[in-house]
């Protein structure tokens, strides 16, 4: 799997306040995340570091070769005394694009958001739904990776919040990585393939969404192991194929994909654990097969 951007034991204080706590996440390629959780959960703040827009004060965040390029979409974006072309022509070349790249972009642009119409009226006098469209055009201008939402639908009418869904799921279709905080359930069902919860600056919960398991239902096994350090924990987290914790606790029991699930049981016996069970699981819910149960290495892998 091709990780574009990878966040290591990332914390994050303001003053005495734990925003972000020890959280580990990563973003593939072509994936789409929702984040979502209480107000003050951490969300933005995680956004932020994400998008560079904050600095943690502890751990790593790396950058796949360095070169990520990263579009962002901030809750609010003001009515401006300029036109959608003029705003966004000018933010074109602040981003680098030649005048006729930015010119050709930005006309590509408004064809895609079907603002052609409104495309040389000033943003004063916009709707919060059409100031949303201008937001999410200049976040994609220089063509990004990933793309980086602070609640895209907030204050948005119903109809308005479907026409957003729909532009972001061609702009998922395109190729782009999407990570977003939402408060909706609609951009969770529509456009969503992993839902994160997180609680007070942690990630309770990271994986495929319901939906996500029904339209392609991939193989997964849970297994419950035991005896392997937090650090080595940390590391399965970011195995191709882990899927989510299902237990935390001594035992651990993970959901993972089960093309995968070779390769992982042999960290977790490399990393000095013992693997407890191992069943065979389809779709969300519904276990099909227990498979084995055993505390051999030979007999759970072979
Ligand atoms: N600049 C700041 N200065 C002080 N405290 C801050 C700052 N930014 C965020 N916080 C605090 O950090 C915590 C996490 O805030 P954050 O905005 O990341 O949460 P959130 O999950 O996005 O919340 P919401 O859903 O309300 O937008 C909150 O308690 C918030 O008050």
């Amino acid at each position: 799997m091709d990780v574009l951007v990878t966040l290591n034991q990332v914390s994050k204080r303001y003053g005495r306040h734990i925003a972000l706590h020890d959280v580990n996440w990563r973003i593939c390629r072509g994936e789409c995340a929702a984040i979502t959780g209480d107000n003050g959960a951490g969300k933005s703040t995680l956004l932020h570091i994400l998008a560079g827009l904050a600095m943690p004060d502890k751990g790593t965040i790396i950058i796949n070769n360095g070169e990520v390029s990263i579009g962002y979409v901030p809750e609010f974006f003001p009515g401006l005394k300029f036109t959608p072309r003029e705003y966004l022509a000018h933010m074109g070349r602040i981003q680098g694009l030649s005048k006729q790249a930015a010119s050709k972009r930005v006309e590509g642009l408004i064809s895609m958001f079907q603002m052609e119409q409104s495309s040389n009226r000033l943003m004063n006098g916009f709707s919060k739904g059409m100031l949303q469209k201008v937001n999410l055009m200049q976040a994609l201008l220089g063509m990004p990776d990933l793309l980086v939402l602070d609640e895209p639908l907030s204050g948005l009418d119903e109809h308005v919040q479907h026409e957003i869904a729909k532009l972001l799921t061609e702009i998922k279709q395109q190729g782009t990585s999407i990570v977003m905080s939402v408060h909706e359930h609609l951009l969770i069902s529509a456009v969503a393939d992993r839902l994160v919860v997180m609680k007070n600056g942690k990630i309770m919960r990271d994986g495929l969404t319901d939906l996500t398991y029904q339209r392609n239902p991939r193989a997964r096994s849970r297994v419950v192991f035991h005896g392997i350090s937090p650090e080595h924990c940390i590391h399965i987290e970011q195995m191709d194929g882990f899927i989510k914790w299902i237990s935390q606790g001594a035992p651990k029991e993970a959901d993972i994909a089960r093309e995968c699930s070779n390769e992982m049981l042999q960290y977790i016996l490399d990393a000095g654990g013992s693997i407890l069970s191992l069943q065979q699981l389809k779709g969300p819910e519904l276990p099909v097969e227990h498979q084995c149960v055993s505390k051999s290495k030979k007999a759970v892998i072979g």
